[in-house]
């Protein structure tokens, strides 16, 4: 089933001499439970294409569906409360609140939607994750693998539809990225997630089942992989 999907998709920045045709006419259909990497060089628009594809930043033209819903059809509040209910986000920088530790992180965005948190589910996440020692430590307590680790388990926990991550290994060393990157393809499998990363890492890339390429604004490759 196509749970996510783009179509005819242009983002432009800028006008006149400084116009940048970020992206093109991108179309694309993200199968359900599937995990898609987007990769190509600086500045090729894959942010731009993910931020398009979450609702973030509308395109120029075209439409994006979320489980058969137009995202920029609706109004803010709507797309805002879809967000919150529907996609996870994992970042580069992870965006964990310093101020309150790692199980409060965890469940501030279901508390921020006013519903009730899955303390079983939960703590299964934070099992999966390695994360059962830090339960209660503060986010500046913890190594930059393990501070990922909070922020995909922040993203699993409200039980998105889709979680869209932007280079999420960026800015961690080679052993953490790896760790990182199966561990949030555990817990991709075991819940049937949809991914949608990010990466300039071809080696992070490889977890995914479909890599789609992204060069100057257009896809110029489609390739599914073949993944245990
Ligand atoms: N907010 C913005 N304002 C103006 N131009 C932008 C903006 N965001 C992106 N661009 C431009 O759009 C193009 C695509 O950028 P984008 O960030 O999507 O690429 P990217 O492939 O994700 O790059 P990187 O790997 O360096 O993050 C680039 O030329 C970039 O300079």
């Amino acid at each position: 089933m196509i749970i996510l999907e783009g179509k005819n998709l242009r983002k432009t920045y800028g006008y006149a001499e400084n116009k940048v045709d970020a992206i093109k006419n991108i179309s694309i259909e993200i199968e359900e439970g599937s995990f898609v990497a987007v990769v190509g060089t600086s500045g090729s628009g894959k942010s731009t294409l993910l931020h398009v594809l979450a609702g973030l930043v509308k395109p120029n033209a075209g439409k994006v569906y979320l489980q058969g819903e137009s995202l920029y059809d609706m109004n803010d509040d709507r797309l805002t409360r879809l967000r919150r209910r529907k996609m996870g986000f994992v970042f580069q920088f992870f965006n964990l609140i310093t101020t309150h530790n790692v199980i409060e992180n965890i469940v501030l965005p279901i508390h921020l939607d006013n519903r009730q948190v899955d303390e079983e589910y939960v703590d299964e996440i934070i099992d999966l994750l390695k994360l059962k020692e830090k339960k209660y430590a503060f986010i500046h307590e913890l190594s930059g693998g393990q501070q990922q680790r909070v922020a995909i388990a922040r993203a699993l926990a409200s039980k998105p539809a889709i979680i869209f991550a932007d280079e999420p290994t960026g800015n961690l060393d080679a052993k953490s990225s790896q760790e990182v990157i199966q561990l949030l393809k555990i817990v991709q499998r075991k819940y049937h997630e949809t991914v949608i990363m990010v990466t300039h890492d071809e080696m992070i890339a490889n977890v995914a089942d479909r890599i789609l390429r992204i060069e100057d604004g257009q896809i110029i490759q489609d390739t599914a992989q073949k993944n245990e």
